[in-house]
C-alpha cells in the first residue's frame, strides 16, 4: 500500500504556508524559462534511461545496431542529466542573488532602532543560510516534482485501468496515513523551524566572538565562548534527534501500513482472481504498479519535507523583507540654501530597547548658524541621545526638532547627510585604504570632490597628514576590520577627515578628540571650530567631557538625567554658584592639580 505513504497527505498545506510557498514561487518568476528548460532536460534524460533499457529489445538480431543505439541514448542521457544540474544550479544561483539583495535592501530601510533590537548573527542567518534554503528548495524540487506528479497521474490510471476494484482497496488505508502523516509533516516543520532559529543562533555567538575576539583574549574567556557557541549547537543536535525520531517513526508506520494494505490487496486480489474477475497476470501487474507508486511518494514526500523546510525560511526571510521601518519617511526638501540654524522644541526620547524608560525629557534650545556649542554633562545624561536624533538615528518621541525653521524630517535623506557630519564616540573604520575612508560615500560633484588635494587638505584640517604619510602605503594604506590597524587617535583623526572633506554646514563630533593627546587635540579644535574659515559657516556641535576644551564655545548646554538644566556661556555658567557645569569644572580642575 506504498500509494498512501504519509508523504502524499502531508501535502495538504495549512493555508499560511501555502500563502509563503506561493511566493516563494512567485520570486522564482524570473528563473521559469530556466526552470521550464531544466524540466524538459530532466524528462529528456529520464526517456533517454528508459530507452536505453529497452535498446535490446529485438534481441540478437541487430545486434551491432542496438549497441550503438544503446550507446547513444545513453550518452545523451548522461549529456542531458549534466545539463539539468547546471541549469538548476544556475536558477538556484540567480533566485539566491535576488532574494538576499531585497532583503540586504530591506535591513538598509530599516531604522536604527530595528538594529538595537534584532542581532545582527540572526540577521546574517536570514541573510545566508535561510535564502539559500529557499533558493535551492524552488531550483531543485521544482522539476522533480513535476515529475514526480506526472509518474504518479500515470500509474494511479494504469492501476484503475488493470482493476478498479484493487484501486479501490488500495485507498481504504488512506484517512488514517493522511492523519499521521498531516501530524508529523506539522511536527517536522516546527522542528525544524527550531533547528533553524538555533542555528541562528548559534551564528550570532559566532561572529559576536570574532568582532569581539580582543575582549575575549584579554579576559581569556574562549573557552566560555566556545562552551556557548557548543551549547547552542547541541540543543540544535538534540532538535534534529527528534526530527530523525520523527522520520524514522513515519518510515515504519508507513512500511506497517504498507505491508498491511499489500497484505489485504493481495487477499482480495486472490479472491478476485479465482473468480475470474481480475487475470493473474494483472493482479502481478497491480502489485508491481504498487511498488511504483511507493518509490513515487516517497519522493513526493522528501520534496514535501524540503517545501516545509523552505516554508519556515521564507517565512522569516518574508517578515523582514515585509518590515515597514518604524519612523517617519524622509522627505524631498533639498534647498539651495541650508545656513545650519539648529532648535529643538520639547523634544523627548525614549529608545526602542528600552521602551520604559525616557532617555530625553522636554529638551528645547535654538543655534544660530555658525555658532560652536557643546554638550556637557556626566556620562549617561544623554548628551549623545542629541546627537543621535540630530542623525536622525532615531525620531523624537514628542517634540520637534527644527534645521533652518524646517523639521529635520522633511529633509531629503542623501541631502540631510551630506550637510550634516558626525564624528562618532567610537569611530569605525572600513577595512579599505585611508583614501578610501576618508572619501567614503564621495561623489564627485560640485561641491565635493575626491582629488587627492582635497583628501589632502581634509586629513591636513583633521591634523592626520603628518602620520598618514609616515606610513609606507601612505594614503594607500588599510585600514584593518573596523580600523583595527590604526591607533584610537589616528582612527579619530582620519573619520574627522571623512567628515569635513564633505564640507558640512552642520557638523558634530561626539566625544571625536577624546583619544587624542592635548596638543593634537587643540590643533584639531582650532582649525575646526574656533579659526573657523568665515567662508564656509559651518555650525558645530561637541559633545565633551574634557571641560576645558570647550570654553570658548559660543553656548554651552548642560545635560543631567535627560534634562537641559543650564545654557550659556562658559562665564555665565561660571556665575551660577549652585550650577552643575561649575561644580563639573570645579572637579576636573581638582583631578588635574591633584
Ligand atoms: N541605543 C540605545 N538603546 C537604549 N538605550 C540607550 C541607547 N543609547 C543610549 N541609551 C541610554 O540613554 C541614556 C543616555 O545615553 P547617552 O549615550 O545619550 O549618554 P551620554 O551623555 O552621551 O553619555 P556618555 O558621556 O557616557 O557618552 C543612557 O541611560 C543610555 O543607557
Amino acid at each position: 500500500m506504498n500509494c498512501f505513504k504519509k508523504q502524499e497527505n502531508d501535502l495538504q498545506f495549512k493555508p499560511k504556508q501555502r500563502r509563503v510557498l506561493k511566493r516563494l514561487f512567485r520570486y522564482s518568476r524570473p528563473d521559469w524559462p530556466l526552470i521550464t528548460l531544466g524540466t524538459i532536460v530532466l524528462l529528456g534524460a529520464a526517456i533517454c534511461k528508459l530507452l536505453s533499457s529497452v535498446a535490446f529489445k529485438d534481441t540478437w538480431k541487430q545486434f551491432k545496431h542496438n549497441l550503438i543505439m544503446f550507446v547513444i541514448v545513453n550518452f545523451a542521457g548522461g549529456f542531458l542529466g549534466g545539463f539539468r544540474i547546471g541549469i538548476f544550479a544556475i536558477c538556484v544561483s540567480r533566485l539566491n542573488i535576488r532574494l538576499r539583495i531585497k532583503l540586504f535592501q530591506s535591513y538598509l530601510r530599516q531604522e536604527i532602532g530595528f538594529f538595537d533590537t534584532h542581532e545582527s548573527g540572526k540577521l546574517l542567518s536570514r541573510l545566508n543560510h535561510d535564502t539559500q534554503i529557499m533558493s535551492s528548495t524552488v531550483a531543485n524540487n521544482t522539476a522533480q516534482c513535476i515529475g514526480a506528479f506526472v509518474k504518479f497521474v500515470g500509474t494511479f490510471i494504469m492501476m484503475i485501468k488493470l482493476s478498479l476494484h484493487l484501486t479501490i482497496a488500495c485507498l481504504i488505508g488512506a484517512p488514517l496515513i493522511l492523519i499521521v502523516a498531516k501530524i508529523s509533516g506539522n511536527a517536522h516543520r516546527r522542528i525544524s523551524e527550531k533547528v533553524q532559529d538555533l542555528s541562528a543562533d548559534a551564528s550570532e555567538i559566532a561572529e559576536e566572538t570574532i568582532q569581539t575576539i580582543r575582549t575575549v583574549r584579554s579576559f581569556g574567556n574562549e573557552d566560555g565562548e566556545l562552551k556557548r557557541f557548543a551549547d547552542i549547537l547541541q540543543q540544535a543536535y538534540k532538535a534534529s534527534l527528534i526530527q530523525a525520531a520523527l522520520s524514522a517513526g513515519q518510515k515504519w508506520f508507513v512500511e506497517l501500513a504498507q505491508l498491511g494494505m499489500s497484505v489485504v490487496m493481495l487477499y482480495y486480489g486472490a479472491e478476485l482472481v479465482r473468480d475470474n474477475r481480475v487475470a493473474g497476470p494483472d493482479l502481478l501487474a497491480f502489485v508491481i504498479y504498487q511498488l511504483t507508486l511507493g518509490a513515487i511518494l516517497s519522493d513526493i514526500s522528501q520534496i514535501y519535507t524540503a517545501l516545509m523546510t523552505a516554508a519556515g525560511a521564507s517565512q522569516s526571510v518574508f517578515d523582514y523583507l515585509d518590515r515597514k521601518p518604524m519612523q517617519r519617511p524622509n522627505g524631498t526638501l533639498q534647498p539651495n540654501e541650508f545656513r545650519g540654524e539648529i532648535e529643538f522644541n520639547n523634544v523627548a526620547l525614549v529608545y526602542p530597547a528600552r521602551p520604559d524608560e525616557i532617555a530625553l525629557h522636554s529638551i528645547t534650545f535654538k543655534i544660530e548658524p555658525g555658532q560652536t556649542c557643546a554638550f556637557v554633562g556626566p556620562s549617561g545624561s544623554g548628551k549623545s541621545s542629541c546627537i543621535n536624533l540630530l542623525e536622525r538615528f532615531y525620531d523624537p518621541s514628542s517634540g520637534t526638532i527644527l534645521i533652518d525653521g524646517r523639521e529635520i524630517h522633511d529633509y531629503d535623506h542623501k541631502y540631510l547627510h551630506r550637510k550634516i557630519a558626525m564624528v562618532g564616540q567610537e569611530p569605525i573604520l572600513f577595512n579599505r585604504s585611508i583614501k578610501e575612508n576618508i572619501t567614503y560615500a564621495i561623489n564627485d560633484d560640485e561641491n565635493n570632490n575626491k582629488d587627492d588635494a582635497t583628501v589632502i587638505y581634509a586629513a591636513q584640517e583633521a591634523n592626520a597628514h603628518g602620520f598618514v604619510t609616515d606610513l609606507v602605503n601612505g594614503y594607500n594604506t588599510k585600514c584593518g576590520q573596523r580600523g583595527g590597524h590604526l591607533s584610537g587617535g589616528q582612527k579619530q583623526r582620519i573619520s574627522i577627515a571623512r567628515a569635513i572633506i564633505r564640507k558640512p554646514t552642520i557638523l558634530l563630533l561626539d566625544e571625536a578628540t577624546s583619544a587624542l593627546d592635548p596638543v593634537n587635540e587643540r590643533l584639531i579644535q582650532d582649525a575646526l571650530f574656533y579659526n573657523k574659515d568665515k567662508q564656509e559657516q559651518r555650525t558645530v556641535l561637541i559633545s565633551a567631557h574634557r571641560l576645558s576644551t570647550i570654553e570658548r564655545c559660543d553656548k554651552i548646554f548642560v545635560i543631567h538625567k535627560g534634562n537641559l538644566t543650564e545654557q550659556g556661556t562658559h562665564e555665565e555658567l561660571m556665575e551660577n554658584d549652585n550650577g552643575i557645569y561649575r561644580e563639573l569644572v570645579r572637579r576636573q580642575k581638582m583631578d588635574i592639580d591633584s
